[in-house]
């Protein structure tokens, strides 16, 4: 890295030793003084090794503040009051509130206090930092916050208001918040009414449905103010400009484990504080030209459709009942027929079955981003294993029966599956990884489901396979009509789910669901395409686990 020019050096107590402590505009940091006789009080917890530099990214310098050295305590009241002898000497004081990595990608907001010989010099400190602050200005300063009170255990205003309020205050980031009064009641403000213009980014507190509302507001906002059709699975989106920040605080909290690591509320406040931004690819949904959803991470047709069908029905079993439904749907065994049309992400790099993950900063994310933003023709070389007969015009025809039918935006991982259900799928390379699960024997699918949760790969079966596409179209065999779309809808019972080649039983049903990031779609009939990087999100995407972890100071340089 270029060497950066000092802005500020000096000789600056911490914890009763003297500390050489320098600022640039990358990074702070500071060293124990070597000197003779080290002055640590016995009583005081000294978690700073002597003669190791410690360093703080400025970037991630959440604020600055001068402290009242006289009420012997800081604000919070944490630390002890400091040895008369110390405060005397230096009488001035300022604390520092950084970024600290915990563990499992958790971060955690860490306070280091300065003690000055002069009140100027103190000001001088406070005062660059500041400046430092102030000139990054990827942070956000204005955010509009979605609560939505009834998400997962209901926690979401508690959520909000002990944990991460304090820390905008502290980072001086200001907010309208509200809290929903109804589903749909955030998608639809940001839709039409919310004055996007006064904010920086936008906040939901909750789960992946409260996420799900803000791309939808946010990107049918986008749309409508720039003019595009959203019922052309055609057109081309236009990207949205504000960021999207998610607090989790719902029940699977998926997208937040995806693009942070984790789904810890304070990890995600400070991710927002620090202003990172993650693109992230939108899949659009049509049927017979209309559009129907947007999705980022699961649409399952078949097993995870029926799943979160029979699910829905359940809602009184609270959480049990996703359990119950799997165990369920996985005892009916049903297969669907159909054809699914696929157009192959073959020109770009990266492929379903590889080792390496998407991670912060991904070089793959990057590449093929570049690639599919340049306006590049859907044209892609054919795979010469695949007879001519399967392709037209570029797109590969695969007719079959089918238990499952899955397109991963992004590996979909979660604390009930680590890897995810395509543990090699990208947030932003323009594709998504669409896994073909064909009929086979019930003991087969098991080991399939199984090898989700171990180290095995779940691709490597005869039944199943995996590509990485553009753009996909599913048609079921036999066409649904109008009357049994209103069956559905109406919750009634489903009269295709008797057979149609032998009406007289009920081996599998005609259709299946689809399962679009947990919500079901009223057509089985569908036309997905990718939208490369349409939104951003405040998350740095999952950072790699630092090799220092074990040492006592992460932040040791
Ligand atoms: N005030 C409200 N009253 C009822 N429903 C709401 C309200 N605000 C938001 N919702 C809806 O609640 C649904 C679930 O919310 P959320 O995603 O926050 O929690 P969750 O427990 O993780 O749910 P899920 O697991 O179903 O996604 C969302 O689809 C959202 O549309």
């Amino acid at each position: 890295m270029e060497k950066q020019p000092r802005l500020l050096a000096s000789q600056l107590l911490l914890k009763n030793s003297l500390f050489e402590v320098s600022l640039n505009r990358v990074l702070l940091t500071w060293k124990e003084v070597a000197t003779k006789k080290k002055r640590v009080s016995g009583g005081m917890h000294h978690p700073f090794k002597v003669g190791t530099s410690h360093g703080v990214s400025v970037s991630e310098i959440l604020a600055v503040r001068e402290l009242d050295v006289d009420s012997g305590t800081k604000d919070d009241g944490r630390w002890q009051k400091m040895p008369q002898k110390s405060t005397e000497a230096y009488p001035y004081a300022f604390t520092v509130s950084y970024v600290e990595r915990a563990w499992q990608h958790r971060w955690r907001c860490s306070d280091v206090t300065f003690h000055c010989l002069e009140g100027a010099l103190c000001q001088q400190w406070v005062q660059t930092i500041r400046e430092q602050l102030t000139a990054l200005t990827s942070r956000p300063k204005h955010l509009l916050v979605y609560i939505n009170p009834y998400g997962g255990k209901q926690q979401g205003e508690r959520i909000y208001e002990q944990k991460v309020a304090p820390l905008f205050t502290l980072a001086s980031i200001s907010t309208h918040v509200i809290v929903t009064e109804h589903a749909n009641h955030a998608r639809d403000h940001l839709r039409t009414e919310a004055e996007l213009k006064k904010y920086d980014g936008v906040v939901c507190v909750g789960g992946d449905g409260m996420f799900s509302e803000m791309v939808h507001g946010l990107v049918s906002r986008t749309q409508r103010d720039n003019g595009v059709d959203q019922n052309s699975p055609e057109e081309k989106l236009v990207p949205c400009t504000l960021r999207i920040g998610i607090i989790p605080a719902g029940s699977t909290d998926c997208i937040c484990y995806a693009t942070v690591g984790i789904n810890d509320p304070v990890t995600s406040a400070l991710h927002i504080i620090v202003g990172d931004a993650q693109a992230m690819d939108v899949c659009s949904v049509h049927h017979n030209n209309t559009f129907l959803r947007y999705s980022v991470s699961l649409l399952g047709y078949g097993f995870y459709g029926d799943v979160l069908a029979d699910s829905e029905r359940k809602r009184w079993m609270g959480p049990a009942r996703y359990d119950f439904s799997g165990f369920k749907t996985f005892l009916t065994h049903h297969y669907y027929e159909g054809t699914v049309s696929f157009l192959p992400a073959t020109d770009i790099l990266g492929t379903p079955r590889d080792k390496t993950r998407c991670r912060a900063g991904c070089f793959i994310c990057q590449h093929n981003g570049q690639l599919y933003s340049e306006d590049a023709p859907e044209i892609c070389e054919t795979d010469p294993d695949v007879p001519d007969s399967e392709y037209k015009g570029g797109w590969r025809v695969i007719r079959g029966k089918f238990l499952a039918i899955n397109a991963a935006s992004m590996s979909c991982a979660c604390p009930r599956s680590p890897k995810g259900l395509s543990p090699a799928a990208h947030l932003a390379d323009g594709t998504t990884d669409l896994i073909l699960v064909r009929k086979c024997s019930r003991f087969n699918f098991l080991r399939h489901l199984l090898r989700h949760t171990s180290k095995y790969d779940q691709f490597d079966m005869t039944f199943v396979e995996v590509h990485r596409v553009r753009r996909f179209r599913f048609t079921p065999r036999y066409c649904q009509s109008d009357s049994e779309l209103d069956l559905r809808e109406n919750g009634k019972k489903l009269f295709s789910q008797i057979c149609r080649d032998h009406p007289a039983c009920s081996c599998s049903p005609a259709y299946s669901s689809w399962n679009c990031d947990g919500e079901i779609l009223p057509h089985a009939a569908i036309e997905v395409g990718v939208h490369c990087q349409l939104i951003k999100l405040f998350a740095r995407g999952i950072e790699e686990q630092p090799v220092f972890e074990d040492l006592p100071n992460p932040c040791a340089v």
